[in-house]
């Protein structure tokens, strides 16, 4: 077992309490809540509040977090997002494939980090992960649109991979789950149907021909009906699971690969999808956000929580795909051309199936895998929006992140981006 498993490992329980997150704008920040409390219990003089907060923070520090996926891009600000939002962290246990090398900052903060190479198709390296965690977040996932995997390993990763979570906290004993779903689970559909500033109940007839929503579709399923079930010890499990839009921010390859595209092309992207139709977009900051809150309140709020779904959402304009990116690409010098379509959907569409035939073409030779395939455009081109306030009624989020925030942080590792790295 020891053999795939890395470990960094630190207990550095210095003057935790009086950190203040990197982050300024929570709602939920938690030194402030311990103020509040501070005077709630008449507390006077410093020496008798500093004893307190030890005490507390001693006492605090005991859970164990474990992030499937905690090295991809939203897995990744999970994580940091968790170090520095989650006081009661005694450990953070970050599983993933491939371990990044950023791990290793992690260092110097004082909860225990330990990264665990591994798979989640391997049932036993999943319960070995698991074990004695108090909540899991399952952020893992093959997020693959462009056919660069194939549908069984799509499945295999996305549906597997979850039960083997699932199974893992059941027979380790572990209460909390939480499952990074995607709007991909409801639409849109393969008739295009617009889901417009819709909910959680807005009716939509979700249908899924391409892998990857059909297996986030189905793992979906497996968490939300797993909840209630008996955990090793006689608790129930705790499930629920979020739904990001597409999700945006620093580290977003999609982004990465559009905005070099946009510098071959001499600073120039060219209109493909019309202005009116509108694409759901959540900054990773606040997605990462949410999922700290849910695993936090996840206890608590049991009965109410316990089996839901919740879009991920925020402040982000409503906009076309094109138009939002170039919210961040436009201030790092690129233009769209053309305020409609350059060219007219049904070429589109066959330059997409063209797409789609190269890649079986060539699929013995190489691997050709571009941004536009019939499924891709498909999406680009369908409007679909959500306006919720259920994460706010359900467990108080807010977003930590405004809309400026969220893009002038974009704008910046942008701008970061080596531009002669084409
Ligand atoms: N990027 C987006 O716009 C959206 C993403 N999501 C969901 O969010 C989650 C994270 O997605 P991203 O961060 O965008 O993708 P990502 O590809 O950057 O991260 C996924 C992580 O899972 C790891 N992983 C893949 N297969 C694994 C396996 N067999 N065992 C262990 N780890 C494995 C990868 O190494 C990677 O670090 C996924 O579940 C995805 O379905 C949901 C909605 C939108
Ligand atoms: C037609 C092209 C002309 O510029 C633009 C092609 C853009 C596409 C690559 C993206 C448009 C919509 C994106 C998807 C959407 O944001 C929802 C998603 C949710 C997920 O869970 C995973 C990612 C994705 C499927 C996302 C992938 C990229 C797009 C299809």
């Amino acid at each position: 077992m020891e053999g795939w498993r890395l470990v960094c490992s630190w207990n550095g329980h210095e003057g935790r309490s009086k950190r203040k997150g990197d982050y300024d704008e929570s709602l939920a920040d938690w030194p402030r809540k311990q103020e509040d409390s501070l005077s709630a219990a008449g507390l006077s003089s410093l020496g008798q509040w500093l004893q307190q907060d030890m005490a507390d923070s001693a006492q605090a520090q005991k859970l164990v977090y474990l992030v499937t996926g905690g090295c991809g891009f939203l897995g990744e600000h999970v994580v940091r997002m968790l170090l520095q939002r989650e006081p009661r962290l005694r450990e953070l246990r970050i599983f993933d494939l491939q371990l990044g090398p950023w791990l290793e900052e992690l260092k110097t903060g004082p909860v225990q980090v330990t990264a665990i190479q591994g798979d989640v198709t391997q049932a036993h390296e999943v319960i070995a992960a698991v074990a004695g965690a108090h909540v899991v977040i399952h952020a893992a996932g093959l997020v693959d649109v462009f056919g660069r995997a194939s549908p069984e390993t799509i499945h295999e990763v996305n549906v597997q991979g979850t039960k083997n979570v699932i199974e893992a906290c059941v027979q380790t004993g572990t209460q909390f789950l939480v499952y990074t779903s995607s709007m991909e689970v409801v639409g849109p559909n393969v008739k295009g149907h617009p889901f417009y500033r819709g909910n959680e109940d807005t009716p939509y007839e979700a249908v899924h021909r391409h892998p990857y929503p059909h297996s986030k579709a189905l793992a979906e399923q497996l968490v939300l009906k797993a909840n209630g079930r008996k955990v090793r010890g006689g608790l129930p499990l705790v499930t629920c699971a979020l739904r990001p839009t597409g999700i945006y921010g620093e580290g977003h390859q999609i982004m990465r690969d559009i905005y070099y595209q946009g510098l071959r092309l001499g600073g120039r992207l060219f209109r493909a999808i019309p202005a009116s139709v509108e694409h759901g977009r959540v900054y990773v900051g606040n997605v990462a956000w949410m999922h700290v809150l849910v695993a936090r309140e996840l206890e608590q709020r049991a009965a109410l929580m316990g089996g839901q779904v919740y879009f991920c959402y925020d402040e982000s304009p409503y906009k076309s795909y094109e138009d939002f990116n170039m919210e961040f690409l436009g201030p790092c010098g690129l233009r769209l051309v053309g305020t409609h379509p350059l060219l007219p959907y049904w070429l589109l569409m066959l330059l997409a199936a063209l797409n789609a035939l190269l890649q079986w073409l060539l699929r013995p030779l190489l691997l050709y895998a571009p941004l536009l395939n019939p499924y891709t455009l498909a999406v680009a081109n369908t409007t679909f929006t959500v306006s919720t306030n259920k994460a706010q009624r359900h467990f108080g989020y807010e977003p930590l992140f405004s809309w400026e925030d969220s893009r002038t942080r974009t704008i910046r590792w942008v701008q970061a981006m080596d531009g002669s790295a084409q």
